[in-house]
């Protein structure tokens, strides 16, 4: 029997600036794994996590582990086990990589799994006192999301881990993730297929704000129409996802737009 979903979002609506940025957001997170958030730049992944997460107001439900949360604070969503790799990763540069962890430690999630952290990731022991912010890319994903791991979490969120990294970078990623994700299970918002390709079982694909598809990734991947029509990509192998007409038909500001534009895409295998 397939376990319940860790996390299940229903007709996830949200609203800024008066603007329907999320018109009705349907997904699960499988129990085990990684699930893919997929979609053109400017579909809605990012909002839908901050809505899942509650930084933004929003409507409809977001279960957890069965549990209705969409009336609680973002610390209490954090307390009750959901841990955030934002997409700048958040890592402070200055502190050291065992820094980094201690301040990620949360009062009253128990003991810190060191030990788990330092079995998947034993260069983040090697490198304990080395400056953050000498890292590379992947080392420093690698601390993001060690400290997801550090208090027991129940669901990962990690939003465009390998957006802007070099290929051989993506791809030390990728393992991080899946490593990662052998302990806890993650939704990944992801604009690399090959990413996708490699580690999810299962996706929801958003349009112009809501969802337009669900399955496992493995069918999406091979249906190249599917992909073309979904994802703006003419094959489910490399490809990134191109900007779809929600990305130039809505409003945002100007600097936030012109920021994800320039956001380099990976087009690389993982
Ligand atoms: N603060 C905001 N104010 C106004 N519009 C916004 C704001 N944030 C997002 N939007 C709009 O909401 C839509 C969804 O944006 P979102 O960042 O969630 O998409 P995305 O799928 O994560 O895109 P990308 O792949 O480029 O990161 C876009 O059309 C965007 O312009």
């Amino acid at each position: 029997m397939t376990p319940a979903p860790v996390l299940a979002v229903r007709d996830l609506r949200v609203e800024i600036g008066g603007q329907h940025i999320l018109h009705g957001v349907d997904l699960e997170v499988a129990a085990v794994g990684t699930t893919a958030l997929l979609g053109r730049n400017g579909a809605g992944k990012t909002t839908t996590v901050r809505g899942i997460l509650g930084l933004l107001p929003r409507t409809g439900s977001v279960l957890l582990r069965g549990e209705e949360t969409t009336r609680l604070p973002t610390h209490a969503l954090v307390r009750r086990g959901v841990g955030y790799v934002p997409e700048d990763r958040g890592v402070f540069t200055t502190l050291s990589v065992a820094e980094n962890l201690r301040l990620a430690e949360r009062p009253g999630a128990g003991e810190p799994a060191y030990d788990l952290v330092h079995e998947l990731f034993p260069e983040l022991k090697r490198r304990a006192r080395q400056a953050a912010g000498t890292l590379s890319g992947g080392q420093q994903q690698m601390v993001a999301i060690a400290r997801t791991l550090l208090n027991g979490n129940q669901l990962i969120i990690a939003d465009e881990p390998t957006k802007g990294l070099a290929p051989k970078v993506v791809t030390e990623v990728a393992r991080v993730l899946e490593r990662a994700a052998e302990a806890v299970p993650v939704l990944l918002v992801e604009q690399n297929l090959a990413v996708v390709r490699r580690l999810a079982r299962h996706c929801a694909v958003l349009a112009d704000g809501r969802t337009a598809h669900r399955g496992p990734a493995g069918e999406l991947l091979a249906d190249s129409d599917a992909c073309r029509r979904l994802l703006g990509v003419g094959h489910g192998g490399t490809g990134t996802p191109s900007t779809g007409p929600a990305a130039h038909s809505t409003a945002r500001p100007a600097t936030h737009s012109a920021a994800r534009r320039a956001a380099p895409t990976a087009e690389t295998d993982a």
